[in-house]
């Protein structure tokens, strides 16, 4: 597996907290870091980024037949495959939650008790069911343009029948709506949502995570943003606010 980190200057002399990016669908660790311009404000709050791959690669690691975009390679879902040929090598959620971290808080100066968690679309839905499922493993979860309700989704719908067969019951496990709906309670939360994603009503719904933390009270922020799209101009737009969010959240601000 390849990845990219980000280590601010501050990590010369002591160990700094981790912001973990979750990446979308037919991206690798390489859209975060060339395209959001996270870096400088990471650099002035001490902040490590973290950008792992979206699924498996490599040799005998099984792909779509027909090598959709939404299935399979650049497509993991940030869950533990169960059905074949995909759990062979399909076990995002295990690497995201332990087999990386423990490898780079072992190799690095990154703090093990201060990590974060941030991400867009695909990785917004991997980050949300993360600290959902996690709480006490992140500070913070942040996102954009988040897949919220996947099992509900034709994107979710996909993956979810494609990795964990057909038990919608055990697709709710992953599903952030659903953890919220069933008692789950996110660490701290900030969504962004561009009002002109071209992928909102279909694949997003939003307005399903707003409902939910209503029903729950529950304090998170959720704030759509007038005229932004889907993509990494959006994410560049707004980038700066999340990282200070987690800042505080990390005890740095
Ligand atoms: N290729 C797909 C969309 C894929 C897509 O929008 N991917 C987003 C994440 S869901 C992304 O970050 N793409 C890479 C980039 O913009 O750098 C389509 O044409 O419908």
């Amino acid at each position: 597996m390849q990845f990219s980190v980000y280590l601010p200057p501050q990590a010369e002399h002591h160990p700094v907290p981790a912001v973990y990016w979750l990446s979308g669908l037919t991206c690798t660790d390489q859209n975060f870091t060339t395209k959001a311009g996270a870096q400088r404000v990471a650099a002035e709050l001490g902040i490590a980024l973290i950008m792992p791959d979206t699924s498996p690669r490599g040799e005998n690691v099984a792909d779509d037949p027909e090598a959709a975009y939404d299935f399979g390679l650049g497509a993991g879902f940030y869950i533990n495959a169960t059905e074949a040929p995909w759990q062979a090598h399909y076990q995002m959620y295990d690497y995201i939650l332990t087999e990386l971290p423990d490898l780079i808080e072992a190799e690095l100066p990154v703090d093990s008790q201060r990590r974060a968690i941030s991400g867009h679309s695909m990785g917004g839905h991997g980050a949300l069911m993360l600290s959902l499922r996690h709480p006490q493993r992140f500070t913070s979860v942040s996102a954009f343009s988040p897949i919220v309700n996947p099992s509900d989704c034709p994107w979710g719908h996909k993956a979810f029948s494609g990795y964990l067969g057909q038990d919608v019951a055990v697709w709710k496990n992953f599903d952030s709506v659903e953890l919220i709906r069933s008692g789950a309670t996110p660490p701290p939360l900030l969504v962004d949502q561009g009002t002109a994603d071209s992928f909102l009503e279909e694949q997003l719904k939003t307005d399903r995570l707003i409902e939910v933390c209503q029903q729950r009270d529950l304090p998170v922020e959720i704030r759509y943003q007038a005229g932004y799209d889907h993509s990494y101009y959006f994410i560049a737009s707004f980038i700066e606010s999340h990282l200070r969010f987690h800042a505080r959240h990390l005890g740095l601000r």
